[in-house]
């Protein structure tokens, strides 16, 4: 088709659409071909499955500013269509569309490079992250079982909590389907380091920008294990700050939540730390070498299935798991004390997969 029949007819394709109904969310025949005749922006399909939550309308934001993005996928059971036309005025390259429901899942996983999901409830306060488990962890099969059948190839950033047991989920998931490749399976644990990095510049004085902690473990309470020995710049802490930087670090999750008062949990900083941990994603996709970031992943590390360590991200997805490296005493006392809680929680998700509970009648 010549160039100038192509815009005439993608601008007939606009003006039709701002009259029909707001659910037209799936790009017609013509606006794919003339995003393809107009030299769409080169960059990867992201899909954001919970796209009009609480993280995900910002992240959604984040990753439509992305210059490494060409195709944002929005989709979840609610308001994809409101976010969809207040976003799509943004004049960034990406181009957005939304998928409304269960029967749009498809589409909306068809042919995507990365897929993140912040899907499901959050904590309200007095809860624990496992108290999502009963509603989060059909959410997240369900989704899962989505990637496997649409996009088997495509990186997954989970999110949803708990994320040391939606993980496993996701993995059994795609055990089942037949296409699972652990490279390409992460749990998001960046807010941790987010966290960590914030705390610890405010304890040094020093600008958070040049901070650097690992935090290894899971995504729940004493799970999360930051390593302030390895932090960089090199710091002698105290016994105080140590305490003090592990608590704060381990419980940043429930002080967001006891400030909501209700109105949910962590937002914006997740979303935030999510937009990081995809971009570090598609930049390894893109060939950049040499990124690291810690993420709950299916590893040997330790004798667990799962567990967070640093990770060097590639084209294919992980390339490299790093050891969990020298850790001081209290950090290993610390490791201890977080497995048979992290053990649990890895079992509680295989086995709703493995031996799904019975429907209730
Ligand atoms: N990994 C991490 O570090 C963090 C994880 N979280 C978790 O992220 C999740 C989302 O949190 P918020 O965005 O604050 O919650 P929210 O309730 O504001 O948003 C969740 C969105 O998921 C959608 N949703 C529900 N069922 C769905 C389904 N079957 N398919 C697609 N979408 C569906 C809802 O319609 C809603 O728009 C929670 O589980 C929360 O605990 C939150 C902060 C940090
Ligand atoms: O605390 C929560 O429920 C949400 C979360 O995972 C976090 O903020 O780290």
């Amino acid at each position: 088709m010549e160039m100038a029949n192509v815009r005439a007819q993608v601008r007939l394709a606009r003006i039709a659409s701002h009259m029909e109904a707001p659910e037209r969310n799936i790009m017609t025949g013509v606006e794919r071909e003339a995003t393809r005749a107009r030299g769409a922006a080169p960059g990867f399909k992201v899909a954001i499955l919970g796209a009009a939550g609480g993280i995900g309308q910002p992240l959604s934001l984040l990753m439509k500013m992305s210059p490494l993005v060409s195709t944002l996928h929005l989709y979840d059971v609610f308001n994809t269509p409101g976010v969809v036309a207040d976003l799509s005025h943004t004049n960034t390259s990406a181009v957005v569309r939304g998928f409304l429901g269960n029967d749009q899942l498809g589409p909306a996983l068809d042919g995507m490079d990365l897929v993140i999901i912040p899907a499901g409830v959050p904590r309200k306060p007095g809860m624990t992250r496992d108290d999502l488990f009963n509603i989060n962890a059909g959410i997240v099969r369900t989704l899962i079982e989505g990637v496997a059948k649409h996009c088997p190839r495509a990186i997954i950033n989970i999110i949803s909590n708990p994320v040391n047991s939606t993980v496993p989920i996701a993995a059994e998931v795609l055990k089942k389907a037949g296409v699972y490749d652990p490279k390409r399976l992460f749990g998001v644990t960046t807010l941790d380091v987010v966290r960590a990095n914030t705390f610890v510049a405010d304890v040094i004085g020093v600008d958070p920008k040049m901070v650097d902690v690992p935090v290894l473990g899971g995504h729940a309470g004493i799970t999360i294990l930051p390593i302030l020995s390895q932090a960089t710049p090199k710091f002698t802490f105290t016994d105080k700050e140590v305490a003090y930087l592990t608590n704060r670090i381990q419980n940043g999750g429930t002080e967001v939540v006891e400030a909501k008062k209700g109105a949910g949990s962590a937002t914006l900083s997740m979303a935030y730390a999510a937009a990081k941990f995809a971009e570090s994603c598609l930049r390894a996709l893109q060939g950049e070498s040499g990124i690291v970031e810690c993420a709950y992943v299916d590893c040997e590390v330790t004798e667990l299935p799962f567990f967070a360590t640093k990770v060097r991200i590639g084209r294919s997805g992980i390339e490299e798991i790093y050891p969990l490296g020298p850790l001081n005493a209290h950090e290993r006392e610390g490791l201890e004390k977080l497995k048979p809680e992290l053990h649990e929680s890895i079992q509680k998700g295989v086995k709703f997969v493995q031996n799904p509970p019975a429907p209730k009648s």
